[in-house]
C-alpha cells in the first residue's frame, strides 16, 4: 500500500506528546478577552481562562472586537497588503506614533528610525545586523585614522623626528629595527584585534529569540548551546553583582595600537577600539522566570557600555505595549535605548509585525539598502498596529492604568497567597500585567508523585494541567525558570477572574502542602 502521511502528525508531533502527558494538549476552538474556548465530548462549547496571553501578544485580548472590526473593513475596501518598494504611508505612521510616545514617555526628543520585520527575534536579528553594519563602519574609520598617524610618524621620522624607547618595548621590536619594524609589529598587532569576531552582551536569563543570530543572546542552554557555531557569541552578565560587567569588558582588552606623533616625538599609545557589538537586555525578563531588571544595573550598564562606545538594544517585545503600565517598562527604570524592539501585541492579537527603532544618532542609512523581508511593513499588519497603538493611548493612555492597577490587584492576590503558603511559594514577581508565581522546588516532598515530576524539572507543567483541567485556567511555566508560572492577561481582567486565580492557586498550594500527589498528577 502507499506510504502516504495520512493519519500521522507532522507538525511537531513531539511537542505534542510532551504536552498531552501534562494535560494540557487541547484544542481551542473560539477565543474572545481572556478566554480561550474548547468543545467537549457532548461538543458543549468550554470556557478556559487564558493567562498565558498568547506569550505577551494579547494586551488587548484574544479577538478585540475593534481590532477585529478594522481587520474586517481592511481586507473588505481591498486595501493593498503586499505594495513592496511603495511609499508604505502606514508604517509611516506607525513609526511617528512610536516616537511620539516614546517622546512623552523618556522626555527624550531625538528620533527613532524603524526597520520593521514580522517576528520578535526577526526585529533583535535586524536591530543586531545593524549594530554590526554601524559597527563595521565604526571599524573601517578607525582603521583609516591609525594608517594615517603610522603615515604621519613614518614622514616625521625621515624628517628627524625621534622615537620613545617604550614604543618599541610594548609593541615587541627593537629599536634597532627603526620606525618600519615598529609599523610593522603595530600592524601586525592591529590585524589580530580587527580580526577579532564581535562579542555581545546580555544579562543572565537572556530571551532574544531562537533564530540563528538571537539565539546566541538566549541565555537558555538547550536552546542556544547546539547552534553556537552558527554566530557571534554573548558574554552573559550575571545581573547581582555590580561589577561584573565592567569585569568582563576589561577580561575582553579590546585595545588597538597608535602612533602619535607630538612635537618631534613618536609614542605609541593603546585606543580602545569597539569589539563588543551591543548589549542587549529586557528591562522585565520573560522567559527567564519574569525577573524585572533593577535601576542600579541599568545605570551600570548605561555607564559600562557608554564608555566602551557600545549600543545599548532594549528588547521590549514581550515586556513593552503597556504590558509593565507604561508603554516601555525601561521608562519605569529610566533605561535609554539605542535601539527598541517590539512585537508581539503591536500586531494586536490578529496581525503579526515587528519592529527595530534606531535611534537617529547611531542610524545608517546604508542599512535600508542591505536588509527587507517580504512581508515587513505589509499594508495590512501596519494598519492593524496603527490601530493597537490607538486603541492603547485612548482616554490619555486608560490602558496603561488599567494595567498598573489589574497588575497591582493581581499581584497583591499572588502575595497574599504566598503569605499563606510559605513552603510552597519561594517568590512572586513582575510588573502590571507580566506577573509570575515561583514554586518551591519540591524535591524533597513525602509524595513520590510530586518529588518524580519536580526531580524532571516538570512541577510547572503539572500545576499548569492541574489548573487546566481542575479549574479551566491555562498557565505555562516560563522557558528557563520552569517552577516560575507566567501570567500575562489583557488589560479586560476583570475581579471575578482575579477570584478564579486565587481560588484556584490556593487548592493548588493546599494540595502540594498537603503532598498529597495523587490530586496533583492529573491522571
Ligand atoms: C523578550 C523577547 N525577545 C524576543 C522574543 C522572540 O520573539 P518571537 O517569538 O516572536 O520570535 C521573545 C518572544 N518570547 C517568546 C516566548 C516567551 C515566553 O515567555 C515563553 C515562550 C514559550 C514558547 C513556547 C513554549 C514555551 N514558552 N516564548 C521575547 O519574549
Amino acid at each position: 500500500g502507499t506510504t502516504g502521511t495520512t493519519g500521522i502528525k507532522l507538525a511537531e508531533p513531539h511537542l505534542e506528546d510532551v504536552l498531552s502527558s501534562a494535560g494540557i494538549n487541547v484544542e481551542y476552538t473560539r477565543a474572545e478577552r481572556n478566554t480561550l474556548y474548547y468543545r467537549d465530548q457532548d461538543g458543549q462549547e468550554v470556557p478556559v481562562l487564558d493567562l498565558v496571553g498568547g506569550f505577551g501578544s494579547l494586551i488587548l485580548g484574544h479577538n478585540d472586537p475593534e481590532i477585529v472590526a478594522h481587520a474586517r473593513e481592511l481586507l473588505a475596501a481591498g486595501t493593498p497588503i503586499h505594495a513592496q518598494f511603495s511609499p508604505h504611508p502606514h508604517a509611516n505612521r506607525v513609526a511617528a506614533e512610536l516616537n511620539r510616545v516614546i517622546h512623552r514617555e523618556t522626555g527624550d526628543t531625538e528620533p527613532y528610525f524603524a526597520v520593521f520585520a514580522n517576528s520578535g527575534a526577526e526585529a533583535v536579528e535586524a536591530a543586531v545586523k545593524h549594530a554590526e553594519l554601524d559597527r563595521g563602519l565604526r571599524l573601517a574609520a578607525l582603521a583609516e585614522e591609525l594608517a594615517a598617524h603610522r603615515d604621519s610618524a613614518r614622514e616625521a621620522v625621515a624628517a628627524g623626528a625621534r622615537v620613545e624607547a617604550a614604543a618599541f618595548e610594548s609593541a615587541g621590536t627593537a629599536p634597532e629595527d627603526g620606525i618600519e619594524g615598529l609599523i610593522e609589529a603595530v600592524e601586525r598587532s592591529n590585524d589580530r584585534q580587527l580580526a577579532r569576531p564581535p562579542l555581545f552582551l546580555a544579562p543572565e536569563g537572556a530571551f532574544h529569540g531562537k533564530l540563528m543570530g538571537s539565539v546566541q543572546l538566549t541565555h537558555n542552554e538547550a536552546f542556544r548551546l547546539p547552534f553556537s557555531a552558527l554566530a557571534a557569541q554573548t558574554r552573559f552578565i550575571p545581573v547581582d553583582q555590580p561589577d561584573a560587567l565592567a569585569k568582563t569588558v576589561r577580561e575582553e582588552r579590546a585595545v588597538i595600537l597608535d602612533l602619535v606623533t607630538e612635537d618631534g616625538t613618536v609614542r605609541l599609545t593603546e585606543r580602545p577600539f569597539p569589539l563588543f557589538c551591543a548589549f542587549v537586555l529586557e528591562p522585565i525578563q520573560g522567559e527567564g522566570g519574569i525577573k524585572v531588571i533593577g535601576e542600579e544595573f541599568a545605570r551600570e550598564v548605561q555607564r559600562v557600555c557608554q564608555e566602551i562606545d557600545c549600543p545599548v538594544v532594549v528588547d521590549e517585545i514581550q515586556s513593552g505595549m503597556g504590558r509593565s503600565g507604561a508603554f516601555l517598562a525601561s521608562s519605569l527604570i529610566g533605561l535609554r535605548a539605542d535601539y527598541y524592539t517590539l512585537a508581539k501585541s503591536l500586531g494586536g492579537g490578529v496581525a503579526k509585525t515587528s519592529v527595530a527603532l534606531i535611534r537617529q544618532d547611531r542610524y545608517r542609512k546604508e542599512f535600508e539598502l542591505v536588509h527587507s523581508s517580504t512581508f515587513a511593513k505589509d499594508g495590512f499588519s501596519s494598519q492593524i498596529a496603527l490601530k493597537t497603538l490607538q486603541l492603547l493611548e485612548a482616554d490619555d493612555g486608560r490602558a496603561y492604568r488599567l494595567a498598573r492597577e489589574k497588575g497591582e490587584k493581581l499581584l497583591s492576590v499572588l502575595e497574599l497567597i504566598r503569605a499563606d503558603f510559605p513552603e510552597v511559594v519561594k517568590d512572586v514577581r513582575g510588573r502590571g500585567l507580566m506577573l509570575g508565581i515561583e514554586f518551591h522546588d519540591q524535591a524533597g516532598t513525602a509524595s513520590p508523585e510530586i518529588r518524580a515530576v519536580a526531580e524532571a524539572g516538570f512541577l510547572g507543567y503539572v500545576i499548569s494541567g492541574h489548573l487546566l483541567n481542575e479549574h479551566r485556567i491555562r498557565v505555562f511555566p516560563t522557558g528557563s525558570s520552569v517552577n516560575t508560572l507566567r501570567m500575562e492577561p489583557s488589560i479586560h481582567l476583570d475581579d471575578e477572574e482575579i477570584e478564579r486565580i486565587r481560588r484556584a492557586l490556593r487548592a493548588v498550594c493546599e494540595i502540594i502542602r498537603d503532598q498529597d500527589g495523587g490530586r496533583l498528577v492529573h491522571a
